[in-house]
């Protein structure tokens, strides 16, 4: 098995039946969801619920289907010309793939950070508030306080709050990432998708963003892809291995990662493949 600090283990958030949600606990009910790009079927039948307020893992070898998961829940598989998708993604009850969802509103519901952090060269304020702007929003005092609110909630205030002005592109990776999920949380989406969000990154940006993703639950389903087990351990609450397209086991990150019931999980976290 991985090892997990003793801290992770003795983390006691509060535990959730995965498999006995009540609707209020879900923030998404996937069901039987199968993808194909062109003749090949790159997601088979995945069924799991994804609770509130939580960090959810998806983790697994190389070409598994993470991120086309992933990018299934704001549709952003919708842009890929040859991709064919059955089944449900359920939203307070309703199938995401209805044909008269409104794909921009979903989106403004469903925040996506990618691996490599991507500011417009606009500047630090002008990308906080791009959504917004999109959405309206002129208001110079709403503005002003919701960059503040969201570069706080992204722990990059204090190190931008004299340089608001200046343009994006002179921050670090780290920061920049930072303020890439400050511009998602602005417009106060439901669920924040992270798509390998610390790969691009040293590991000191790594682990303040790992320590953000865990104040960001208090605000926003966080659902995060990871290639690193390690960090999935430290900042999930539950974890989904996939393998082959396949969701093989799903359950609360300490239980999977110390006792995994499927013999693929567990070769897989010790390090058998992937
Ligand atoms: N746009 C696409 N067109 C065709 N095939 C694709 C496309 N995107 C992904 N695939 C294929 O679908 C499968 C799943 O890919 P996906 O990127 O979801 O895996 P992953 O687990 O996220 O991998 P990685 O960890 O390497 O990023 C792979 O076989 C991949 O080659």
């Amino acid at each position: 098995m991985i090892s997990v600090s003793p801290k992770t283990i003795l983390d006691t958030t509060t535990k959730i039946d995965l498999n006995n949600m009540s609707a209020e606990q879900k923030a998404l009910d996937i069901k039987n969801l199968d993808l194909y790009y062109g003749d090949k079927q790159a997601l088979q039948d995945i069924t799991m619920s994804i609770p509130k307020g939580q960090v959810t893992a998806f983790i697994g070898p190389s070409g598994c289907g993470k991120s086309t998961l992933l990018r299934c829940i704001n549709r952003m598989n919708d842009l890929v010309d040859h991709c064919r998708i059955e089944g449900e993604i359920n939203l307070h009850g309703e199938n995401i793939y209805n044909k008269h969802i409104d794909v921009a509103a979903l989106r403004r519901k469903v925040g996506m950070v990618f691996q490599r952090p991507n500011p417009f060269p606009k500047s630090i304020y002008e990308n906080v508030v791009y959504g917004l702007r999109i959405m309206g929003e002129n208001n110079r005092r709403v503005l002003d306080e919701a960059v503040e609110t969201a570069l706080k909630s992204a722990a990059l205030w204090n190190e931008v709050k004299d340089r608001l002005h200046d343009s994006a592109l002179g921050l670090s990776g780290g920061q920049q990432q930072r303020l890439v999920i400050a511009r998602a949380i602005a417009i106060k989406p439901e669920v924040l998708l992270l798509d390998e969000p610390t790969s691009a990154l040293d590991p000191i940006s790594t682990l303040t963003i790992e320590e953000l993703i865990n104040d960001l639950k208090k605000q926003f389903t966080v659902v995060i892809v990871t290639h690193n087990m390690q960090q999935a351990a430290r900042v999930s609450d539950q974890t989904a291995f996939m393998y082959m397209g396949e969701l093989i086991e799903y359950s609360d990150t300490n239980t999977l990662f110390t006792t995994p019931v499927k013999k693929k999980t567990e070769d897989y976290i010790t390090g058998r493949y992937g």
